[in-house]
């Protein structure tokens, strides 16, 4: 099990004034040197946070693994192709939307997957990832395309109101994490994870490979500097895999 920090607020904050910092760029090494495993960022079409530039600058300067999450569109794709990095996670992306609202549907993106998007990415050398919610029946049409891995939606878990609704999401979450390593795919998870929810999602989810975590990890680094989460991060993952 692996930490990947996605540095897209990082962006965020560098846009919201228009300047040059804090660049993405050193906050990914920073995380690299406190131990974390890769970088992950979200290329958005509107460009809201990361910007191509990034993209481009990321790929010379990441020395572990580079997750590249992107919708599925002929621009992106042109561009995971150019960038070549270990793993490229399709998101469904909503233009209004704050953040990632759920997981791809992949009974209605199945036959354009197959069709257009996959076979472009044949014989690159790039792993492919497909982010979904955990439903069987997604996870079952991620295996038949051909998805290395799936990177499982922690959303629902991370914001459920209750600790019924929790344990409910959790059962779904480890049930599809099984059913993905039955079938061979490696299982990734993020979105919405923190230094609260992180151990618990680690006590009761199995073979979870890449962990993806971003917005409560930047945020925290505002306080306490991104070394010392990145570190703590880390810390809170050996503790809870080792319990
Ligand atoms: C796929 C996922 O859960 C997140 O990485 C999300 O795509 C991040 O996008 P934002 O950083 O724009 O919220
Ligand atoms: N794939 C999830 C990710 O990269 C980070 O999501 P979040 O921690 O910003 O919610």
């Amino acid at each position: 099990m692996q930490l990947l920090v996605n540095i897209d607020h990082i962006a965020t904050l560098r846009n919201a004034r228009g300047e040059g910092y804090p660049d993405p760029v050193e906050a990914a090494e920073v995380c690299e040197k406190a131990g974390a495993a890769g970088i992950v960022f979200h290329l958005r079409g509107d460009r809201r946070h990361i910007r191509d530039e990034d993209v481009y600058r990321l790929k010379k300067s990441v020395k572990g693994a580079l997750d590249f999450e992107m919708a599925a569109t002929e621009e992106m794709i042109e561009i995971c192709n150019e960038i070549k990095p270990e793993l490229c996670t399709l998101v469904p992306e909503g233009r209004e939307e704050l953040t990632t609202e759920g997981g791809l549907d992949m009974k209605k993106v199945y036959d354009d997957f197959n069709n257009r998007v996959f076979p472009k990415f044949k014989g690159t050398g790039i792993k492919m990832s497909l982010f979904l919610d955990p439903n069987p029946e997604d996870i079952k049409l991620a295996h038949k395309l051909g998805a290395d891995a799936i990177e499982l939606h922690t959303g629902v878990f991370a914001n459920a109101q209750d600790e019924h609704s929790r344990k409910k999401e959790l059962i779904r979450l480890k049930e599809g994490a099984e059913l993905i390593h039955e079938f061979g795919m490696t299982v990734n998870a993020g979105h919405g994870l923190n230094l609260n929810n992180l151990p618990l999602l680690i006590e009761e989810v199995p073979h979870l490979h890449d962990i993806s975590i971003g917005h409560a990890l930047v945020s925290k680094a505002v306080f306490w500097g991104l070394d010392r989460t990145v570190k703590e991060y880390l810390r809170i993952m050996d503790q809870a895999y080792n319990e």
